[in-house]
């Protein structure tokens, strides 16, 4: 209550921050929303009105539910870097090249302060835009592009500022949590589950982006850097999606006790950094496993600090509007920090170590031959690279192998084996082995095990 009366009388007498915004699709609609329905408020706590001045977005007729009378529309989006009226562009595209760059580029350039939810973009290019920031002394702001509303970059970049912070990570991706855990308690097909998270509004504009990991990259890549002190090199973070996980892994993930997620995982080692995102087995029992749906988890760990873990919706209008808003707010009362949480000035950028160097357990799911001999020629292989097996697994309902000249006739039957901790270049060495063998069909599915 005190926030609204009191705010009210106090925000409303100073100027208003004029902003323009790019994009109105699901975040920038969100933002036109909570700016309108929360104005008040957020008057309170930025110390002033904020206005929306200007717009750009491509379609002028569409009903985005929103009324823009008086606010002037601009076709193209990069005159809102220059518009006389506009204090703040809020870009809300997507993309790291083309129209999102040009637009954010020219703006810092123009000395005009950015606020984005562009992870592709920070992720990509967050080195030199960090530096066009600091030379022309404006913000430029992405608490939305982490883990839509947690307030994941504030986090690390500020609230744990003092610690030196060993790992940063976790689930990254709202459309990918979404998929799994409806596929887990549901059994729905993928593609099903797909098309609803993007009716929802939670996938990128085009979802092999969030599907095949590259999202969660970008996101893990921007939280490194802010953990690490540097930039990460996006293209040396190791990426995988979730389009080959199987039902077949998820029955057995649970048999075994654990849950998948797709995970981003950054670590500094004695070596360098890892950065990678990949689907992994967690002990169903862990805290991670238990953020389903569109939530994400991003857990940090740092000497003094210790662990934490924030939680909250990913993805979606309200959670990432919150977010951007947020930084609009900061701006709006005059504070700023340097992008990666220090100065730009000679900021080189680190390569995550090759996969390679990873060390974990893993789960191997094959499909055999059913004949005796199978499981000593599978143990014989990885034996001869060093990997020793923790568990094991047969059993569900033999099928007729396929028609391949090397069945023989015998029925297949799914084969799982956990291991100890064991180098990562081993268990590929192995690997390409056991699928040579004439006993296994297909392609075994390697998933890593992650303690959650
Ligand atoms: N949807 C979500 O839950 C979240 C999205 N983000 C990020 O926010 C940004 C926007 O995402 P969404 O709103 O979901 O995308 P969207 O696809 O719903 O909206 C993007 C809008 O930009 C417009 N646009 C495309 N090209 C344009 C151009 N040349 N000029 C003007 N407008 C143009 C499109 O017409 C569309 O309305 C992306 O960077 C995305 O990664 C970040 C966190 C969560
Ligand atoms: N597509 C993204 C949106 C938020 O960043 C996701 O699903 O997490
Ligand atoms: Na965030």
């Amino acid at each position: 209550m005190a926030d609204s009366a009191g705010g009210q009388a106090r925000g409303a007498q100073a100027a208003p921050l004029r902003i323009g915004i790019a994009g109105l699709g699901t975040v920038g609609a969100g933002l036109v929303k909570l700016l309108r329905g929360n104005e008040t408020i957020v008057a309170a706590r930025a110390g002033r009105p904020i206005a929306i001045t200007a717009v750009a977005a491509r379609d002028r007729t569409r009903d985005r539910g929103v009324d823009l009378s008086g606010v002037t529309w601009h076709d193209d989006a990069v005159a809102l870097a220059t518009d006389p009226d506009v204090d703040v562009v809020v870009e809300l595209i997507g993309g790291a090249e083309g129209v999102a760059r040009r637009l954010v580029t020219t703006a810092l350039e123009a000395g005009r302060p950015v606020v984005t939810a562009n992870k592709a973009l920070i992720a990509v290019h967050g080195a030199e835009l960090a530096a066009l920031a600091e030379r022309t002394g404006v913000p430029l702001m992405f608490e939305a592009a982490v883990a839509g509303g947690i307030p994941a970059i504030k986090t690390v970049r500020e609230g744990l500022a003092a610690d030196r912070l060993t790992r940063v990570g976790g689930i990254l991706n709202g459309t990918c949590n979404y998929i799994m855990t409806a596929m887990r308690e549901s059994g729905r097909p993928f593609a099903d589950v797909l098309a609803e998270a993007q009716a929802l509004g939670y996938a990128e504009a085009d979802p092999s982006t969030d599907v095949d990991g590259i999202d969660a990259a970008h996101k893990l890549a921007i939280l490194a850097g802010l953990a690490f002190g540097r930039p990460v090199a996006f293209a040396s973070v190791h990426v995988e999606g979730i389009r080959g996980i199987d039902a077949l892994d998820l029955d057995f993930a649970r048999a075994l006790g654990y849950r998948i997620k797709l995970l981003g995982l950054a670590r500094r080692r004695e070596d360098g950094v890892e950065a990678r995102v990949h689907p992994c087995l967690v002990p169903e029992k862990s805290p991670i496993a238990q953020v389903d749906g569109v939530f994400n988890a991003v857990v940090v760990e740092g000497a003094f600090v210790g662990r934490l873990m924030l939680e909250g919706r990913g993805a979606g209008e309200g959670p990432t509007a919150t977010a951007v808003a947020a930084d609009l707010i900061d701006i709006a009362r005059g504070s700023a920090v340097p992008v990666w949480g220090r100065s730009a000035d000679g900021l080189t950028q680190i390569e995550a170590l090759p996969r390679a160097a990873f060390h974990e357990e893993y789960y191997l799911r094959l499909n055999v031959h059913d004949r005796p001999g199978v499981i000593a020629d599978v143990t014989a292989v990885l034996r001869d690279h060093g990997v020793s097996l923790r568990s094991m697994l047969q059993h569900g309902r033999a099928e007729p192998a396929p028609e391949d000249g090397t069945a023989g006739g015998d029925p297949s039957v799914p084969l799982v084996l956990v291991t100890h901790r064991t180098r990562e270049s081993a268990m590929l060495e192995a690997l390409g082995r056991i699928a040579a063998l004439s006993v296994v069909i297909g392609t075994p599915a390697m998933i890593r095990i992650d303690p959650g």
